[in-house]
């Protein structure tokens, strides 16, 4: 049998606080098969984005075990691409030279960063804007670049953190329903951290809720909803039946256990 995508067992990340410590996570289990979509949602501060970065190694843990085809991460590789909320375009470069950049540190020779990176740039729908400086972008346009730039090294899992958080309902809408699109054709394994429950049903295959305090899985949803999806899905009663469990989970864990 093949290894999961991500495999994470018994893991525990403490912050130092100026008082006290913080019990950001607590025995993580966790696994992501290959090409699966899983969503991270729950009350602010329960740990969602300090999970996805130690994923991305872009920070350490205390204890646990951490695996992605069984190998240890041990830091950020390109095997693993990552987009924010925040928008982090290089703003002296165009859209087209902002994946290229991120090609030409992964060792491609020029030629190729051109092409992959056009070629990126179109699956995000972005042709007509190559050219175009982060300044004269919309915030959607701007994520859209972020996407392009994290799948050009066709990294085997995308993680990304509130990616349309910033962003009007209606383009909202439209990047999920791009992100499905992308998702759909090249098939990648994803870890999607959202406050939006709605997000994460129309998105995923599993949905894992989060409870504070401290920061652990506590309850986990397969989405069964067929694919292709589409926005017409969001309104069916097996879809709002689905959002309604996923909030309770949300407002059970939000409270976090008794300090003492
Ligand atoms: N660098 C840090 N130093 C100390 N404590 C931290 C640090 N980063 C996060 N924390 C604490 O760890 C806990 C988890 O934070 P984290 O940002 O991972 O939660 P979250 O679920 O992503 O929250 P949000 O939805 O608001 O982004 C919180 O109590 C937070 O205050």
């Amino acid at each position: 049998m093949s290894e999961p995508k991500l495999k994470i067992e018994g893991l525990n990340k403490w912050y130092s606080g100026r008082k006290s410590q913080v019990h950001a996570l607590s025995d993580i289990e966790l696994e992501l098969a290959d090409n699966e979509f899983v969503s991270l949602v729950g009350a602010s501060g329960c740990g969602k984005s300090t999970l996805l970065s130690i994923v991305a190694g872009l920070q350490g843990f205390d204890n646990g075990v951490l695996l992605t085809d069984g190998a240890p991460i041990v830091g950020p590789g390109l095997d693993r691409g990552v987009v924010f909320q925040s928008y982090t375009l290089l703003p002296w470069l165009t859209a087209q030279q902002n994946v290229e950049f991120a090609l030409k540190a992964a060792g491609m020779t020029a030629a190729e960063c051109r092409d992959v990176a056009r070629h990126h740039i179109e699956l995000v729908k972005l042709d007509k804007f190559a050219d175009a400086f982060p300044s004269q972008l919309s915030g959607g346009m701007k994520q859209r670049v972020a996407i392009a730039r994290a799948l050009s090294y066709r990294p085997k899992m995308l993680l990304m953190d509130e990616p349309f958080g910033a962003l009007d309902a209606l383009t909202r809408h439209q990047m999920q329903e791009l992100l499905t699109q992308i998702w759909e054709e090249h098939r990648l394994t994803v870890l999607f951290v959202t406050h939006d429950v709605e997000e994460a049903v129309y998105l995923s295959d599993r949905i894992l809720a989060m409870s504070i305090n401290p920061g652990r899985i506590s309850a986990t949803f397969s989405v069964g909803l067929s694919r292709p999806r589409n926005q017409e899905m969001i309104s069916t009663v097996e879809f709002i039946a689905l959002q309604k469990e996923v909030l309770a989970a949300i407002r059970a864990g939000s409270q976090g256990e008794l300090e003492h």
